[in-house]
């Protein structure tokens, strides 16, 4: 068997109910312990035995979830504190963070993240969100337009990577002899006047160990994908066709290009969540468990609010008229390009389902071997350059993804044996921006 030239990125979602809705019900599940150290702990000590590049919090800043009906919250594992806690347990894994521009400020968010970075020797990577809820959690009436709260995000970064970079890699002497810890001639104001920030610099910290640790952005509409195009080194997205990842894929890699960015050095992980069973026939009992829990009050709650209709003189197995499914100019591209769709060709109990297993992304029922076809079929097509792995249940469900599929993977020689580097830029493939201790080989 040829082995192929390019492994996989693989980065774990830490969704510690497990994606699929109510896959907590399960018995087994510890939705007791969400977002306690127990919890996080074993998930990531877990993907870092099974060689998983990083694993990703996701974050939100409301619980409107709760309120407007939803049988459980988000925004439990605060991912700043999440990544401090993950620092000391483990030793190479990445570690990646949601921190929306919209909500801070930058010199703070640089702080947070030059601190992280420091602590784990350069694992660190940023999702760099604009939320699209929360205002009125931080005294504004409406949520800021996507038009604006990406110049933000996009001003945001400009700052906090001026900021990582107001210190030279040597400014810290330690010089006993002559009295100076640090070099000041090595440290220089920013001084950023802008259209949403005015911050003189220089940060209080030293330049963090990867210069910047690594960018993750997951940008959909066009506003979004231009801003991930120009930062982003790892990029997140939610893609259930082949033909439609490769066009994505390949629109990324040319806006990229254009901006003088070497696209090689960019990971594009669409997100999947593979179902397994030791046979297909397990696997797709296990897919039938995991529907059967679906509450149903919650899953219709789910299908109104992800296609934004009134169902309630609906019955469960009716499709939704078109005429509900209106359009306009304040849908997020998912809405027009995903949802609408599966609406038209679905019933609403189809949809709870449908929603309740990936709600836009790839799911997959199989065994192992089957899972790892469809994953390396994507690679091979130029779909992606690896995948954030959505554990369907926690923890079965996501030990099987990383025992027996990684290792799958592993086998056919499309994931890694063993971390390789220093930091997470040089172990992920990245743009490397300080000259490495080792040399990578990946
Ligand atoms: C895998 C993945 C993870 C995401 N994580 C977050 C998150 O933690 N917090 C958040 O506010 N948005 C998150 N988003 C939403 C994106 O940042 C983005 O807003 C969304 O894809 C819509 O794109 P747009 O902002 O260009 O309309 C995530 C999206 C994806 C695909």
């Amino acid at each position: 068997m040829t082995r192929p030239d390019r492994r996989m990125a693989l980065t774990l979602f830490i969704l510690e109910f497990g994606y699929h809705t109510d896959a907590w019900r399960l018995p087994g599940s510890r939705a007791e312990e969400v977002g306690h150290l127990s919890l996080t702990r074993d998930m990531v000590q877990a993907a870092e035995r099974a060689k998983i590049d990083a694993v990703f919090f996701a974050d939100s800043l409301d619980v409107d979830s709760v309120r407007n009906g939803g049988n459980r919250a988000t925004g439990l594992n605060e991912p700043v504190s999440s990544m401090g806690a993950m620092i000391p347990v483990t030793q190479e894994i990445g570690l990646m963070g949601t921190i929306s521009t919209t909500f801070t400020e930058p010199y703070n968010v640089a702080r947070q993240l030059a601190g992280l970075d420091t602590l784990s020797d350069g694992r660190i990577g940023w999702n760099i969100v604009t939320s699209i809820m929360g205002n009125h959690n931080f005294g504004m009436s409406k949520m800021p337009s996507p038009d604006v709260r990406y110049r933000r995000a996009a001003e945001f970064v400009e700052v906090v990577k001026k900021l990582w970079e107001s210190w030279d890699g040597d400014a810290v002497i330690a010089d006993r002899e002559a009295g100076w810890w640090v070099d000041a001639d090595k440290i220089r104001d920013i001084d950023h006047v802008g259209e949403f920030f005015n911050v003189q610099g220089a940060l209080n910290m030293a330049s963090p160990p990867q210069m910047h640790p690594a960018l993750v952005q997951a940008g959909q509409s066009e506003t979004g994908v231009s801003f991930g195009s120009s930062v982003a080194d790892v990029v997140y997205t939610a893609q259930p066709e082949l033909s439609r990842a490769i066009a994505f894929r390949e629109d990324f890699h040319r806006r990229a290009a254009k901006l003088g960015r070497d696209p090689r050095l960019i990971k594009i992980l669409p997100g999947i969540m593979p179902i397994i069973g030791e046979t297909e026939a397990e696997a797709r009992d296990l897919a039938q468990q995991l529907a059967d829990l679906i509450n149903p009050a919650q899953g219709r709650w789910q299908v109104e609010r992800v296609l934004d209709v009134d169902t309630s003189d609906l019955d469960l197995d009716d499709m939704i008229p078109p005429e509900r499914l209106v359009d306009h100019p304040d849908r997020h591209e998912r809405w027009r390009s995903l949802h609408r769709p599966m609406a038209e060709r679905m019933t609403i109990r189809e949809l709870m389902v449908e929603l309740s297993r990936a709600a836009g992304h790839q799911w997959v029922v199989g065994t192992a071997p089957q899972v790892a076809d469809r994953m390396i079929d994507w690679f091979e097509s130029g779909a992606c350059d690896g995948f954030n792995l959505n554990p369907p249940d926690v923890p079965v469900g996501m030990h099987r993804m990383l025992d027996l599929l990684v290792p799958e993977l592993q086998e056919r020689g499309y994931a890694q044996h063993e971390y390789r580097g220093d930091t997470l830029r040089e172990r992920m493939g990245l743009e490397v921006l300080r000259t490495p201790k080792t040399t990578t080989v990946l």
